[in-house]
């Protein structure tokens, strides 16, 4: 396996772009290779510039849940750019799109559609903040909201691997408001709540952590941050950006049957267009402007494309009733055949199609025993992965995503890889 072309263009890219990438986690700095430069992707496989075709459970950080370039998406959105990239005005495919949320998703009684998930967390949080009149917001240490400032506090994915969990350039005003809880602990919630009891306008959470690696919420967490949210008359809003439409159809509130005031999605509701949305209660969305006075706008939201995109792959999850068992059983036949072949040198998480195996021998429950896990064995990991045509997070703090492009070949292939690697 050679990655000369993929060298080359980072060489370029490293010229012109911060880091060679558009993105930090693409960089691949937390385990020290090159990162390889895609020129395709069909279903389960995902090929680089150097013509290495690898079983991709990136799958583009979660979009992929039907993997690349599924057949029925690309005739739809094929059929859409021949009407027109933009209009800048409304259009039918918005109003289905918002229609079938409300439909799937039946606490998304009125939704914004927006460009990214950053947009969607940012925007729920100035909706949560101007219906309650309150400034203050609850994230946790470790989740990931997106890069606006007032969540770019304590936060997972690549600004945990490149040591800015507090980014530079965000004035400590904006974010003074940003309260942070642990994960998985009530009792840290509560004690903010006691102390700010009036102040505080909303608990913003992952429902599954899938940003500080995979931590899924302790029996009764989720429960507890609803009731208490409740009492102290703040919203609570669930980021299904990576969880909306891959726990079930109905995202993580269906899987755990908690209904949250505001919620927002990304990802796969674009069908790997770039897509958000926020939503949720009506009289909490009726804030948003034209309805109401929290101003939020966008020339390309609601991008006919996207939607085209999205509808499309909604409508395929919501007409395949097994979908979800089947990423189930896949995900956990790999979960399985981890634990068995490395045995406490690992501690393997995994909830639906999303997993993450820690290299740590402690249960990951929470931050604070997610990064106990050795990035440097990471690294050795997923570079051995990689050359064996196998691509996972370039980042022991990303999720493994499973699509239902994944074969079982593609399983057995992956298990005896990762045999072969822990038996080393
Ligand atoms: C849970 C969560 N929320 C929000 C975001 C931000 O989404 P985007 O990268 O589309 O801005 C992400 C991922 O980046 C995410 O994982
Ligand atoms: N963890 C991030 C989103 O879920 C990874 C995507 C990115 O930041 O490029």
């Amino acid at each position: 396996m050679t990655d000369q072309t993929s060298e080359l263009l980072y060489m370029r890219a490293k010229l012109r772009l911060p880091g060679g990438v558009n993105s930090p986690v693409r960089a691949y700095q937390a385990v020290g290779r090159t990162p390889r430069f895609i020129q395709s992707a069909k279903g389960s496989h995902i090929t680089d510039v150097d013509g290495n075709e690898m079983i991709d459970y990136v799958c583009s950080w979660g979009p992929g849940i039907l993997g690349h370039a599924d057949s029925r998406v690309i005739e739809k959105v094929k059929a859409a750019c021949e009407e027109g990239l933009t209009f800048g005005a409304p259009t039918e495919r918005e109003v289905e799109m918002a229609e079938l949320l409300a439909q799937l998703v039946p606490s998304m009684e009125v939704s914004r559609l927006v460009s990214s998930g950053t947009e969607a967390t940012m925007s729920a949080i100035r909706v949560a903040r101007g219906y309650t009149k309150r400034d203050k917001i609850i994230k946790f240490r470790g989740c990931y909201h997106g890069h606006s400032d007032g969540l770019l506090v304590k936060a997972g994915s690549a600004a945990l691997t490149t040591s800015v969990p507090d980014s530079a350039g965000v004035p400590a005003d904006f974010t003074r408001h940003t309260l942070v809880a642990e994960y998985n602990s009530p009792d840290s919630v509560k004690a903010l709540f006691e102390a700010y009891p009036d102040e505080i306008a909303a608990i913003i959470v992952e429902p599954v952590a899938a940003n500080m690696g995979v931590v899924p919420p302790a029996d009764g967490f989720l429960e507890f941050l609803r009731e208490i949210t409740k009492h102290y008359g703040a919203l609570f809003i669930f980021d299904e950006v990576i969880t909306g439409f891959r726990l079930a159809l109905g995202g993580a509130q269906e899987y755990f049957h908690i209904t949250p005031d505001l919620s927002t999605f990304g990802k796969i509701i674009g069908g790997g267009m770039p897509v958000g949305a926020y939503g949720g209660r009506e009289d909490i969305m009726r804030m948003v402007s034209p309805d109401g006075p929290v101003y939020q706008a966008g020339t390309l939201s609601g991008n006919p494309i996207a939607t085209a995109a999205g509808l499309a792959t909604l409508r395929i999850l919501e007409a395949d009733t097994d979908i979800y068992m089947r990423l189930q059983e896949n995900t956990a036949m790999l979960a399985d055949a981890v634990r068995h072949a490395a045995g406490n040198r690992v501690h393997v998480n995994q909830i639906g199609s999303l997993m993450s195996i820690f290299f740590t021998g402690e249960d990951v429950t929470d931050y604070d025993s997610a990064t106990t896990a050795d990035t440097k064995a990471y690294a050795d990991y997923f570079g051995f992965m990689l050359d064996h045509g196998i691509y996972v997070a370039p980042s022991q703090f990303e999720s493994m995503f499973v699509s239902d492009a994944h074969t079982d070949a593609d399983i057995q292939k992956t298990i005896h890889v990762m045999q072969e690697y822990f038996a080393e």
